[in-house]
C-alpha cells in the first residue's frame, strides 16, 4: 500500500518535471546550460570534489527556477490583474535565480578557468 503511494506520488513528482520543462523557457535554458557543462567536465576530467560542486551548483539552478515557477503560478492564481505588491513578490522571486546564476557563473569561473587557461 506504502508503495503504491510512493508510487503515484513519483508519478505527480515526474508530471511537475515534465511541466516545467516544457513550459518554462528559462529552465529549459538552464537544462542546455547543464548539457555544456556535464560535457566540459568530462572533457576536463573534473576530479570528483570538482563534479560534486558542480552538481550541487547546477541543483541550486534548477531549484530555485521551479520554486519561481511555483511562485509565478500562485501569484498569477491568486492576482491575475497588476498589483505592485505581486510584483514584488515575484521581482524578489526572480533575484533568488539570479543569484544562484550569478553564484553558478563564478563557481563554472573557479573551476574551468584554470583548466582553459591551460589549454591556451
Ligand atoms: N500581476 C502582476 N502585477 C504586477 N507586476 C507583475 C504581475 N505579473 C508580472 N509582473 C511583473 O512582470 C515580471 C515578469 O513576470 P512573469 O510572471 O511574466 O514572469 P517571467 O519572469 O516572465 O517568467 P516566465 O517567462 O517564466 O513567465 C515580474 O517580475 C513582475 O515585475
Amino acid at each position: 500500500m506504502k508503495d503504491k503511494k510512493s508510487v503515484v506520488g513519483f508519478r505527480f513528482a515526474w508530471a511537475g518535471l515534465k511541466a516545467v520543462m516544457k513550459k518554462e523557457s528559462n529552465f529549459q535554458l538552464h537544462l542546455t546550460a547543464t548539457a555544456i557543462v556535464i560535457a566540459a567536465g568530462f572533457f576536463f576530467h573534473l576530479s570528483l570534489i570538482e563534479w560534486a560542486v558542480i552538481l550541487l551548483t547546477i541543483g541550486l539552478v534548477l531549484i530555485t527556477e521551479m520554486i519561481n515557477s511555483v511562485i509565478e503560478r500562485i501569484m498569477d492564481f491568486t492576482q491575475p490583474g497588476y498589483d505592485e505588491r505581486i510584483k514584488e513578490i515575484k521581482d524578489i522571486a526572480a533575484g533568488v535565480v539570479l543569484v544562484t546564476a550569478i553564484i553558478s557563473v563564478v563557481v563554472g569561473a573557479l573551476i574551468f578557468g584554470p583548466k582553459v587557461m591551460q589549454l591556451l
